[in-house]
């Protein structure tokens, strides 16, 4: 059933507002990084040959067995905690059936009323600084399925009539979180989403558990949304809008779909529960398969595995290795570094959070760390087209250069050239001083000579400066600096200048 051709056009996001108000529920599939699969040994590995990474336990041949990774059980409780859920004395897996070429056993095994953890909540800073508190429903443990590349349909292949199956991801674990109804949100609903899925993709990134690269689809979301009638207090039908795999993707996809809904349901239409497509080009979703909450998925408790049994000895292990809440590190960093709002902020959309953290722990001051960072490290990266992160310059590199120029050993000119020869491969800072002979001409015969030089050839400026235009000297830095091929340290210069008239400095 294609809606679409027969739908109303969505309202102004405003005038939905003004009469709906919009429920949110988020559904975040987090790949965990593990060596192994979920119930097999096979490796969890992206961009291998299709097909290299199964056994047959990942495909469900007859008479084998899974057996349950205890590292993502593990990660799983992390997780748990980090969302301050409850954590199950005793939970089990269970089979959702489905049959779709996907899944090779033809369930996917996953939990279903026994999840790991629940009842939990977190609370996401907005844009303003202003905190919303998302409650937690359940985060629970499962299996990913495999691949499927429409030949025919996603173009790669004209006029195919099959598609293409990589099982390499079947079995893959999974942590599924889910929201419970996100009401109250009102007009920051797709801000609040955006904030909400950004705050997940950062913990699972802290804890270590999952690559968490939305563009490899390591994590993932599932919107629904649903409007409902102001005041009237009763939720409306939803929509699924499935793997939505960007940030901004999420804040888009919440922003049309209450436009959409409000569409039809002040046309006196209804709403069809039905999973959706989000689709980038548009920034709109498209209809996929109808869905009711009666879908039978006939689940049953996993026969092949023992329940998981946690006891407080084991959680409190893992609770004790939590790393600092991501929200809570940026607060302290922006408070010690001294950053203002939109310095921070930049630091962050940057991605140079850590980089600057140990900067300025190696003993660099915030303010020369973010001069490096933001200023020369952002520069280069953008010159050479990548992430500034991904240029992989260590904090190490940056402390080296640094106190190289506070030695007084080279000039900040020449630090920028030397960090261009470090990304070239010349090796470390020093070791690019020493054998391109770049350290600062200060000592006082050949500077000396060089200013002389250039105060002979320009007698104007020498007459400026004489007179106390002191600015002027600017004028023989450029022709000493030539002298020295750049490696005049412009304070000396000054400083010799000044001597020879008598000037005091
Ligand atoms: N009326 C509603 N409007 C918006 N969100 C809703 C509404 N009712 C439920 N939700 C949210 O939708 C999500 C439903 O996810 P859940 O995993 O429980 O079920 P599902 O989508 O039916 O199943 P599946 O995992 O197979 O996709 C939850 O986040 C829930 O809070
Ligand atoms: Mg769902
Ligand atoms: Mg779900």
């Amino acid at each position: 059933m294609n809606q679409t051709l027969t739908e109303p056009a969505p309202l102004s996001f405003d005038e939905a507002l003004e009469r709906f108000e919009p429920v949110m529920g988020f559904e975040v599939h987090v790949e965990l990084n593990t060596k192994t699969k979920m119930f097999s040994s096979a490796p969890n590995a992206f961009g291998d040959e299709p097909n290299t990474n199964v056994n047959e336990v990942d495909l469900g041949l007859p008479g084998t067995l899974p057996v349950v990774n205890k590292t993502a059980v593990e990660y799983a409780i992390k997780l748990g905690l980090a969302l301050n859920c409850s954590i199950a004395e005793t939970c089990r897996f269970a089979r959702k059936q489905y049959f779709y070429p996907d899944t090779p056993k033809n369930w996917q095994t996953s939990q279903y009323d026994e999840p790991i953890a629940f009842d939990g909540y977190l609370d996401v800073e907005l844009d303003d600084g202003e905190i919303f508190r998302v409650e937690i429903e359940r985060a629970h443990m499962e299996e990913d399925a495999g691949k499927l590349t429409h030949a025919g349909g996603s173009g790669r292949i004209q006029g195919a009539d099959y598609s293409l199956v990589d099982y390499n991801r079947a079995g893959v674990p999974l942590i599924e979180i889910v929201t419970k109804p996100i009401t109250g949100a009102g007009e920051r609903a797709p801000e609040i989403a955006r904030a909400y899925v950004t705050a997940v993709r950062d913990i699972v990134k802290a804890l270590g558990i999952s690559d968490a690269r939305m563009e490899r689809g390591n994590v993932r979301c599932d919107a629904n949304v649903s409007l409902m009638e102001k005041g009237a207090g009763k939720f409306g039908t939803r929509s699924e809008t499935k793997n939505v795999n960007s940030l901004r993707a999420v804040e888009h996809a919440v922003h049309y779909e209450i436009r959409r809904h409000a569409g039809i349901l002040a046309a006196g239409g209804s709403i069809v529960q039905e999973t959706r497509h989000w689709k980038e080009d548009t920034r709109t979703t498209s209809s996929g398969r109808p869905k009711s909450d009666a879908d039978d998925y006939r689940y049953f408790p996993e026969p092949d595995l023992l329940p998981i049994v946690t006891d407080q000895e084991w959680i409190e292990r893992l609770r004790a290795e939590l790393p600092e809440p991501p929200a809570e590190r940026r607060r302290r960093l922006r408070e010690a570094w001294g950053y203002s709002d939109k310095e921070f902020r930049d630091v962050l959309a940057a991605g140079l959070m850590d980089q600057i953290e140990e900067t300025v722990a190696s003993g660099a001051s915030p303010a020369v760390a973010r001069k490096w960072w933001m200023g020369e490290i952002s520069r280069v990266a953008n010159a050479r087209e990548v992430e500034p992160a991904a240029l992989g310059v260590e904090p190490a590199t940056i402390v080296e250069l640094n106190k190289l120029i506070e030695e007084g050993r080279i000039n900040d000119k020449i630090a920028r050239q030397v960090l261009e020869y470090h990304l070239d491969g010349e090796g470390a800072p020093s070791k690019i001083v020493a054998d391109r002979g770049l350290e600062v001409v200060s000592d006082d015969g050949a500077l000396t000579a060089a200013v002389e030089k250039a105060m002979a050839e320009n007698p104007d400026v020498v007459e400026k400066v004489a007179a106390g235009k002191l600015k002027a000297i600017g004028a023989l830095i450029g022709p000493v600096m030539k002298e020295t091929r750049g490696q005049a340290d412009a304070g000396k210069v000054r400083e010799i200048v000044l001597n020879k008239l008598g000037i005091e400095g």
